[in-house]
């Protein structure tokens, strides 16, 4: 492992006045972000990176890293929060195998939580002056992996193993190359994202950018919490036909199926390392801009000194973005969809040197490179999906990251 290597780093957090829009203080390039509401953690700079290495044990290698780090670092932290101290933003591929996964210690994080503001600074930390915001225009879309009539041949062919009797539920997903006329300013895909997805935790990291409803676990001290995702259903045209759709929503079996797996696949991956779950027995209504989605808030309490990423490792891939059962549906998504995920769908989100972050599943969003990004969006296939119907499910999940490029 290359941790002997990293020196010691010196870390101070002190506490500031109120720096508003968090999103605004980035100064340019490689901006880290993780921010709901006007809260979280945004940073710049690199104190320490990890190239994470493919394979099982990419979290154990991943927590031996980060205590390397955090364990010998001389800390000076008069503020004692979650996400003060050394933080280290990471984002793990979907795949085990695949390469790709980072952890990152930027050299400056500015925070924003429950009414308090601090800032931290790791080494000699310089000032940094903010690049004025660089707009791009003239957004054009072509086809990932497959066209749409062929992503929607895999569905139908999806469709037919799950009314076989192979699986109950697989996740399938699609991608779209954008182009812009020159290089994406990632912070004006940030603002946007975080003024018209609020509730979604408007992420970056090392050009994985994105806003996402779906918040795989939080872990302050011993408490957990996770926000469990699946069954959705488009906007309506006005505010009855809206209510109406929700309605339907949560009275369609198909959806609830759909939305049981993934609860169960969490309530499963949680209850090992809790002392106490709550579980709720029914879902309730997310509404977003672009959809609706059946969801269900799990708490808990840790049994014992578990890390928010030893969480993130038992939980990675739940049935929101997998399937059920889990091997046969990853084994499904490799056969059918035709396209390497990379990071979508994997844990994106930050630790600090308590064990204490925020993970979410990295929905929504787009690998944004130069003038180029390419997009993601999926569905949960039943047995009683509708390839057409989840086709239109997938744009508009796209519409996210359209909004956040076109403006
Ligand atoms: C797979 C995605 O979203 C997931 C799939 C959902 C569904 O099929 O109903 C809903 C929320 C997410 O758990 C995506 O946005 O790409």
């Amino acid at each position: 492992m290359s941790v002997a290597l990293i020196r010691p780093l010196t870390v101070r957090t002190i506490a500031v006045s109120d720096p508003d829009n968090l999103l605004s203080r980035l100064p340019g390039a490689g901006p880290y972000a993780w921010v709901r509401h006007g809260e979280g953690l945004v940073g710049w700079g690199e104190a320490a990176r990890a190239t994470v290495p493919p394979g099982p044990g990419r979290f154990q290698w991943a927590r031996e890293w980060l205590s390397s780090v955090f364990d010998d670092a001389w800390i000076d932290d008069e503020v004692g929060m979650p996400g003060s101290g050394p933080v280290a933003f990471g984002s793990f591929t979907f795949d085990a195998n695949a390469e790709g996964s980072t952890l990152v210690v930027p050299q400056v994080i500015l925070a924003r939580s429950g009414g308090r503001a601090w800032l931290t600074t790791v080494g000699d930390a310089g000032s940094d002056a903010v690049a004025p915001l660089v707009t791009a225009r003239g957004i054009t879309y072509g086809d990932g992996s497959l066209t749409a009539p062929e992503w929607q041949e895999r569905v139908a062919r999806a469709v037919r193993k799950i009314k076989g009797g192979t699986l109950d539920k697989v996740v399938l997903a699609r991608d779209l190359l954008a182009t812009a006329d020159r290089e994406i300013d990632i912070r004006v895909l940030l603002s946007r994202l975080a003024s018209r997805y609020p509730e979604c935790y408007t992420f970056s990291v090392d050009g994985l950018v994105g806003a996402t409803p779906e918040l795989l676990v939080r872990h302050k001290g011993q408490s957990i919490e996770s926000l469990v995702l699946a069954g959705t259903i488009a906007r309506g045209s006005g505010p009855a036909d809206d209510a109406a759709r929700g309605e339907a929503l949560l009275a369609s079996e198909k959806d609830r199926y759909e939305h049981v797996c993934a609860v169960v696949s969490v309530r499963e991956a949680l209850a090992p390392l809790c002392a106490a779950l709550d579980v709720p027995d029914k879902p309730e209504l997310l509404v977003l801009p672009n959809v609706q989605h059946l969801a269900s808030r799990v708490t808990g309490r840790l049994s014992d000194g578990a890390s928010v990423l030893d969480v993130v490792a038992a939980m990675h891939p739940t049935a929101a973005v997998g399937g059920t059962p889990t091997a046969k549906a990853l084994s499904v998504i490799r056969e059918l969809e035709g396209m390497d995920r990379g990071r979508y769908a994997g844990p994106v989100g930050w630790i600090d040197s308590r064990g204490d972050g925020e993970w979410g599943i990295a929905l929504r969003c787009a690998e944004v490179s130069g003038d180029r990004a390419r997009l993601f969006a999926g569905c949960g296939i039943m047995g009683g999906s509708d390839p057409v119907a989840e086709l239109a499910e997938a744009q508009a999940k796209f519409r996210a990251m359209q909004y956040a490029l076109e403006g």
